[in-house]
């Protein structure tokens, strides 16, 4: 693989080697010194795998360009390696870098069912059991699509279902994503670099050159000869560095669990809420990401208030309701639906199949083999379930102000405090704050909300 990526006018190579870490598996380690910010590695346009590769090949171009709808970004690049792989000649470059990559992999999709019992209650546990099932529709389909349509492009014994859960497992866990200067996306593996692990210790260090088309990978940190150089994969909560890298990493500040709020189609009033909903920003289903640094979201308060809207509430609210729920409806609402979040948060910690304390003890105990499957299950469980307490505090602290009357005041849209005096959003006027550096942060979640009224 190097000698083709050398070919094609990679650089950086001989001051690189892939080696085996006890941490982390195999890895690239420096033969240098390198000083932080100072470039490692290139790896030419020419190398990449993309969509846009993908589709200029002269095989597999033809059969994706007749496929319509085009199938999604990462089944172009799942059918892209199956088929380079697939390939008895040709593409040796190519062919070379898929053979360096691992065989199988410990998402969860491939957790055995007593290993993912461990995280059993676990959103992680709720968002696997729907891709299997999702994973073996998406395979029908392209079957049909695609696969089935043309044995020399795509033999069917080497694009099996065991075949794509490979090659998805491949993209989710090596492709690079960039935002472009023109707001668009670019998801690509980058052969060698795919070989960097991640540390959060790095900052970003990966980069996608536009005019030229190359991956760049600088020093994240100082390096000297024979250490491990990293990337910094983002700030990825264990139960999606699990679900696609087939990692954890224990105690993870940034852990969360992804609480979904659904409001059935036939319950009273469903349109007249459903549009509401919309006009605040969310949806009737609605999947919030509570984190350890913002573990009760305001979107969860906000739809909740939509959620339990009666019908004198909707008529007090007149026909072009603006600044739906971002403050309370009254102090009923606010009461019942703080309680009604209590009671939920609890029911779903209840759900959890081993309680937080049992897990702490199991870990610090050996309980489970360190690094292995269920292991990390543990892991995932134990950082939901700490964010899950986290919000029901949040909870029933807001409870506690509502009844003691504090709640009667406005609050701050992102820290929901109740200062003496609030400065309101000077556009909408929807939406107020305890004071310039909350409604700076609270920017972002309010921009839709604010441009719509
Ligand atoms: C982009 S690849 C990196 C190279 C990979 N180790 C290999 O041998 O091909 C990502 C995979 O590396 C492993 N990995 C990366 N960072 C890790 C870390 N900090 N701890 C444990 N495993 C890690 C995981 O298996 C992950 O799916």
């Amino acid at each position: 693989m190097e000698g083709w990526l050398k070919q094609s006018g990679a650089t950086g190579l001989d001051d690189l080697e892939l080696a085996d870490f006890s941490d982390t598996g195999r890895g690239i380690r420096t033969r240098r010194h390198f000083e932080k910010g100072e470039k490692i590695l290139t790896i030419t346009h020419d190398v990449l795998w993309t969509v846009k590769h993908a589709y200029d090949d002269p095989f597999l171009g033809p059969a994706l360009l007749s496929t319509q709808p085009p199938l999604s970004v990462d089944d172009t690049l799942a059918t892209y390696l199956l088929f380079v792989r697939s390939r008895g000649s040709g593409y040796d470059g190519p062919r070379s870098h898929v053979a360096a990559m691992p065989t199988n992999y410990t998402s969860t999709i491939f957790f055995a069912e007593a290993e993912l019992e461990v995280c059993a209650g676990s959103s992680l546990y709720t968002t696997t059991k729907q891709l299997d099932q999702q994973i073996e529709a998406d395979y029908e389909e392209l079957v049909v699509r695609l696969f089935g349509r043309d044995q020399e492009i795509f033999p069917r014994d080497k694009f099996t279902i065991e075949d794509y859960k490979w090659a998805l497992c491949t993209v989710w866990s090596r492709a690079m994503d960039f935002k472009l200067p023109n707001g668009d996306s670019i998801r690509l593996l980058a052969p060698f670099a795919d070989m960097l692990n991640h540390s959060s210790e790095v900052e970003r260090c990966h980069t996608y050159d536009v005019s030229s088309g190359n991956l760049y990978v600088l020093a994240g940190k100082g390096y000297e000869p024979g250490d491990q150089v990293f990337i910094n994969y983002g700030p990825v909560p264990n139960n999606r560095l699990l679900r696609l890298y087939g990692f954890v990493l224990p105690g993870n500040p940034n852990d969360s669990y992804d609480l979904v709020l659904a409001t059935h189609p036939l319950a009273p009033l469903f349109e007249q809420k459903r549009k509401l909903l919309i006009s605040a920003g969310l949806n009737s289903t609605c999947t919030v990401c509570l984190t350890r640094a913002d573990p009760l979201p305001n979107s969860v308060i906000r739809y909740l208030r939509i959620q339990r809207l009666d019908k004198p509430d909707l008529a007090a609210m007149g026909p072009h309701p603006v600044n739906a729920a971002v403050e309370k409806i009254s102090d009923e609402n606010e009461v019942e639906i703080l309680q009604f979040l209590v009671d939920s948060i609890s029911s779903l910690l209840d759900s959890f199949g081993t309680p937080m304390g049992k897990l702490e003890e199991q870990l610090a105990e050996g309980f489970f083999t360190p690094g292995g499957n269920a292991w990390s299950a543990a892991h995932v469980s134990l950082g939901e379930q700490r964010v899950l307490q986290l919000a029901k505090k949040a909870a029933e602290d807001l409870l506690a102000a509502v009844g003691s009357g504090s709640g009667n005041k406005a609050q701050c849209a992102k820290c929901q405090k109740v200062p003496a005096q609030l400065m309101w959003c000077g556009r909408c006027n929807g939406a107020a704050y305890c004071g310039r550096a909350c409604q700076v942060a609270h920017f972002k979640e309010h921009k839709a909300i604010c441009e719509r009224n």
